[in-house]
């Protein structure tokens, strides 16, 4: 066992007790330093084990609660379903249960049950590696499954859900004439599988390429950026679209509430040589006339579980609603700012039709002059089935099972009359 497995291991429990005991979300719990002391190859491989964990979570409880009397207070029961994990996984054995000891028993409130955590972890050893892959794929938690149920049935939910166990590759959108790594993908994207660290993928330091889910590709794809017109990116950060929009030659404007977000879309653009005009500001204040804009608007973000498995964890639906009458007064807004003859797409990375199809359908009853435009959704490799009767784009994670799956997203283009 070496002591920097140990501190990857303490690093990936003290995130577990955020996200569950906490309800903060991984990336808070980054950019708020939660890594910064380790070493580039720990911070990775404790984010790996933290992300594992909450994937098979509900398996890990299930051999846990065998051998337990008594629930243990979170942080160590957080030590034994990062262990049970592990050991599940293929970790060898004494490496897993000598660290986990370690932790708890240097733990001046817990260490006296570095004993259980011993007992525990090795029965765990030497039954859960053949249970671990006979038992049911996790399920989301029901104030998610439920109202996903309702929307898409219970045979999509239960695809969506391997999908998220599964986890998700890396993909990546090529500026034009540039290659990257990967297989292509029948949208154009490509897919790299077990990439480890991006930054040493080949054309990443020249700017070639950059990080982005093959379903976040199409909002771009489906708005169709020409040379030459004045492009509004109006929720940008942390930019992949915003990248996509310049790489067409467009004047870009690139706006986001939040100016510490936007860092990274000027990193994006710097590293790729494109350019936007980049603004912190809110976008419902937000003036001016646009030939088309892009409105990524923010939501649950329910479709990107298989990569934050961290979200049904630290959520609880409760910021649904306010989330939604954000969304119906951002579209309102950006319409204003539209010209005649232009076009808008509104597009969420969220499962729910609140988020999407009922935004649509309420905004095209709501304004005269919008038309929906379903041609602008053929493109290649875009399947004509995943079109919804108001004639928007519905991606879920289901979809492209064979491949690793999507991201869940609602997309549709909207037109102005001139
Ligand atoms: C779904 S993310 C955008 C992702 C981005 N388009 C991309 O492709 O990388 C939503 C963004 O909306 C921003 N946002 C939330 N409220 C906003 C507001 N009132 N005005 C402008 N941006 C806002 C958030 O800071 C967040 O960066």
């Amino acid at each position: 066992m070496s002591d920097n497995a140990t501190a990857a291991r303490r690093s990936a429990i003290y995130l577990l007790d955020q996200i569950l005991g906490e309800g903060r979300l991984l990336p808070e719990c980054l950019a708020a330093g939660a890594l910064d002391r380790l070493a580039p190859d720990d911070r990775a491989r404790a984010q790996r084990l933290t992300l594992q964990t909450l994937r098979g979570l509900e398996r890990a409880d299930r051999l846990l609660d065998n051998h337990l009397n008594r629930t243990p207070a979170l942080t160590v029961r957080n030590a034994l379903r990062l262990g049970a994990v592990e050991l599940c996984l293929g970790e060898a054995a004494h490496g897993v249960v000598n660290s986990m000891v370690e932790i708890v028993g240097r733990s001046r409130k817990h260490g006296r049950l570095k004993g259980l955590v011993n007992a525990v972890l090795r029965k765990v050893a030497a039954e859960g590696p053949e249970a671990w892959p006979k038992m049911r794929v996790p399920r989301m938690p029901d104030w998610l499954r439920e109202p996903l149920i309702a929307a898409w049935g219970a045979d999509a939910v239960a695809g969506m859900e391997r999908t998220h166990f599964a986890g998700a590759p890396l993909d990546i959108t090529v500026k034009p004439g540039a290659t990257g790594p990967g297989e292509a993908l029948p949208t154009g994207s490509l897919r790299v599988h077990d990439a480890g660290q991006v930054s040493t993928l080949p054309g990443f330091a020249k700017g070639d390429w950059w990080v982005q889910d093959a379903a976040a590709a199409l909002p771009v794809r489906i708005l169709a950026p020409r040379a030459g017109e004045t492009l509004l990116d109006l929720c940008a950060a942390p930019g992949g679209k915003t990248l996509q929009l310049a790489a067409a030659g467009a004047t870009v404007t690139a706006l986001d509430i939040s100016d510490s977000r936007l860092e990274k879309v000027r990193e994006n653009l710097k590293r790729t040589n494109l350019q936007a005009n980049v603004i912190a500001g809110d976008a419902l204040e937000h003036q001016g006339q646009y030939d088309a804009i892009l409105l990524d608007a923010p939501c649950s973000a329910t479709g990107t579980i298989r990569r934050h498995p961290d979200l049904p964890f630290a959520k609880d639906g409760s910021e649904f609603a306010g989330l939604i009458a954000l969304q119906t007064q951002m579209l309102a807004h950006a319409w204003t700012l539209l010209k005649p003859g232009g076009r808008l797409v509104y597009c969420t990375c969220s499962l729910l039709p609140d988020e999407g199809e009922v935004q649509i359908e309420e905004a095209l009853d709501q304004h005269p002059d919008m038309t929906v435009d379903r041609e602008a959704l053929k493109i290649s490799g875009v399947d004509q089935e995943w079109i919804t009767p108001e004639g928007g784009l519905r991606l879920r994670p289901d979809y492209w099972a064979d491949l690793g799956g999507m991201d869940g997203f609602y997309i549709a283009c909207l037109n102005k009359s001139a």
